[in-house]
């Protein structure tokens, strides 16, 4: 049987905040000991072959420091559907990638598709039907950030949680996306999110573990 998803902490890589891409791996190795639930393969740059190759060696690092920890850690592919196929991971799409229909019809099935949400709009249409609903949605952004310049407006604390309760009404977690820090995941403790994703906390902290277990302790704490 597989465990429940812990979407609380969700890291998705950057392929240069932590040294270059051949760091990638260690980074996910050591956040997944730290206490990161998911993680997504993001690497905008490289191409399908490249991206194939540094994403199995992430998938491994997950797997062996899942193992230590005796968790089951899903990981995603950002974008990329004929590499998440070809290595048999999960996939998340945006608004502006793949269309979320094509990408489900062409995903086994026992594959996780996310899709990000920017709006109570698009959620409206990401839950319409009559097709399969998101796995999960990525709230996003709740906070601007240099990380991703190209984003939406941000929907801050308030927006998030108005997406994140929508979507729990069908019952689809909600992770948010986008500027949180151990600074400011506290602020998000009242929101309906499932979780927090984040990039550059993790991916640019000195001690990637020791930046896992920060902002999961204060995630938790702030839920009381
Ligand atoms: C969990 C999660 N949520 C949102 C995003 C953003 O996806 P997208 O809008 O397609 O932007 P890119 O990441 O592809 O630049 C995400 N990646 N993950
Ligand atoms: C991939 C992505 N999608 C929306 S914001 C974002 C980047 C989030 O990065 P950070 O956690 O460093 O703000
Ligand atoms: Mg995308």
């Amino acid at each position: 049987m597989t465990s429940p998803v812990d979407w609380r902490l969700y890291l998705v890589t950057d392929p240069h905040l932590g040294g270059g891409p051949d760091a990638v791996p260690r980074i996910v190795h050591e956040a997944v000991l730290g206490g990161v639930g998911v993680v997504q393969v993001r690497d905008k740059e490289c191409d399908d072959d490249e991206f194939a190759a540094r994403a199995a060696a992430v998938a491994d690092a997950a797997r062996r420091a899942g193992a230590r920890v005796g968790r089951d850690v899903p990981v995603f592919v950002n974008d990329r559907l004929d590499v998440a196929r070809e290595l048999g991971l999960h996939l998340h799409v945006g608004q502006r990638d793949v269309p979320f229909g094509r990408a489900r019809a062409a995903l086994p099935g026992h594959l996780m598709l996310g899709l990000s949400i920017e709006s109570d709009e698009q959620l409206d249409v990401a839950l319409a039907g009559p097709g399969p609903a998101p796995d999960v949605i990525g709230v996003s952004p709740v906070w601007s950030t240099a990380t991703k310049t190209d984003t939406a407006a941000a929907l801050g604390p308030a927006g998030a949680d108005r997406i994140a309760r929508a979507a729990h009404r069908r019952g689809v977690p909600a992770v948010g996306i986008g500027g949180i820090t151990a600074a400011n995941v506290g602020l998000l403790a009242g929101t309906a999110l499932d979780g927090v994703c984040v990039v550059s906390a993790v991916m640019g902290a000195p001690d990637p573990r020791a930046a896992a277990v920060d902002l999961l302790s204060r995630w938790t704490r702030a839920r009381g």
